[in-house]
C-alpha cells in the first residue's frame, strides 16, 4: 500500500497537521491523499503541499493504512454513511479529531476497525501542538504507536481516559483562541496606554511566551510567579486588582467549562 495517510476534511485543523507532517517528512506528499468537498481547498492543498486530493471520500478510505477524520462533527453522520456504502478493503486505523464524537460512535460507524479519538490544537502548525488521545477496544499497541508518532511530530502528546476528552477539548483544543484573545487584549491595552501597535503586539507576544517558558522551566506555581511580580503598592497589583474586578480568572474557568460542555453536546447530536 503506497498511500499511508488519508485525511477527510482539509480545513483549518487538517491543514495544521498536514503542513507539519509534510515539512517534517513524517509523510512524503505522495503518501498522502485528502478527501475534501471544497474545490478551492482541494486546489490549494494540492498546490501548497503536493498531496493528492479528491472529492470522493471512498477513494481516500479504500487505499490508506491510516484514515484521519478532520471534518466538522456536524457532518460526521453524512461522511460515515458515505463510507459505509462499501467495506473498507484496506482496514485502516481510524483517527478522529472531531470534538465530542465518542469512541463508541466511531466504533459503531467503523465496525471491526481500530479507532482512536484525538484532540490536537492549532499550534501543531509550528510543532508546538498539544494532543490528547484515547483508544478504542480494537486498537493495538502498534495503532497507538502510530497515533503517538503522528501527533508527536506536531507537538506534545498524552494518552488519557476517554472521560477526560471533553475537558481536554475545552482547555487545549479551544485554548489557542483564548490565548489569542489575551494577546490581542494586552496589545489593545498597550495602545490605550500610548504604545504604537506593532510595539504593543511585540511586547504582548514576548511577555506571554516568556512567562510560559519561565513557568515550564522553573516549575514554580503560577501564583508564586504572580507574587514575585507584584511589588507592594506597585504597578502590578494595580493591574491585578482590575483583572479581579473584571472576573478574569472566573471568565477563563467558565470558558473552559462551557467549551467542554459544548463538546459533549456536539457528540450527543449523532
Ligand atoms: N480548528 C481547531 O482548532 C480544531 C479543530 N478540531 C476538530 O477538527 C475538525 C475540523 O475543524 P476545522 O478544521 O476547524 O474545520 P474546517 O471547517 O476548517 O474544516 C473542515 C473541512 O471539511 C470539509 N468538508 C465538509 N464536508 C465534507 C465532506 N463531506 N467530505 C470531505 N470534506 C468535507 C470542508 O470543506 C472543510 O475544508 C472538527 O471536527 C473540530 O472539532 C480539533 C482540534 C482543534
Ligand atoms: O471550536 C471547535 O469546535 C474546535 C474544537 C476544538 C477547537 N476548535
Amino acid at each position: 500500500m503506497s498511500v499511508k495517510l488519508g485525511m477527510i476534511g482539509g480545513g483549518v485543523m487538517g491543514e495544521a497537521l498536514l503542513s507539519r507532517l509534510i515539512s517534517q517528512k513524517i509523510y512524503q506528499p505522495t503518501e498522502v491523499i485528502v478527501g475534501e468537498k471544497s474545490a478551492e481547498r482541494r486546489d490549494y492543498l494540492a498546490q501548497q503541499y503536493g498531496v493528492s486530493v479528491t472529492d470522493d471520500n471512498q477513494v481516500v478510505a479504500q487505499q490508506v493504512s491510516t484514515l484521519l477524520l478532520a471534518i466538522k462533527p456536524q457532518v460526521f453522520a453524512a461522511v460515515t454513511a458515505e463510507l459505509a456504502a462499501s467495506p473498507l478493503a484496506s482496514a485502516p486505523l481510524i483517527i478522529s479529531i472531531l470534538a465530542g464524537v465518542s469512541l463508541s460512535q466511531l466504533e459503531t460507524a467503523f465496525p471491526q476497525l481500530p479507532v482512536i479519538r484525538a484532540m490536537p490544537n492549532t499550534p501543531a502548525t509550528v510543532g508546538a501542538g498539544m494532543t490528547a488521545f484515547t483508544s478504542g477496544s480494537l486498537a493495538s499497541a502498534r495503532d497507538k504507536q502510530t497515533a503517538q508518532q503522528l501527533f508527536s511530530a506536531v507537538g506534545e502528546v498524552v494518552e488519557v481516559s476517554e472521560t477526560l476528552m471533553d475537558a481536554v477539548t475545552g482547555l487545549s483544543g479551544s485554548g489557542p483562541a483564548y490565548v489569542a484573545l489575551l494577546v490581542e487584549a494586552l496589545s489593545d491595552g498597550g495602545v490605550a496606554a500610548g504604545l504604537p501597535r506593532a510595539l504593543a503586539t511585540q511586547l504582548a507576544l514576548q511577555t506571554v511566551r516568556g512567562t510560559v517558558q519561565l513557568l515550564q522551566e522553573t516549575k514554580i506555581h503560577p501564583a508564586e510567579l504572580k507574587d514575585r511580580v507584584t511589588s507592594p503598592g506597585g504597578t502590578t497589583i494595580a493591574g491585578v486588582t482590575e483583572l479581579e474586578r473584571g472576573g478574569f480568572r472566573a471568565a477563563l474557568m467558565a470558558a473552559v467549562k462551557a467549551a467542554a460542555e459544548r463538546s459533549q453536546e456536539l457528540g450527543a447530536k449523532d
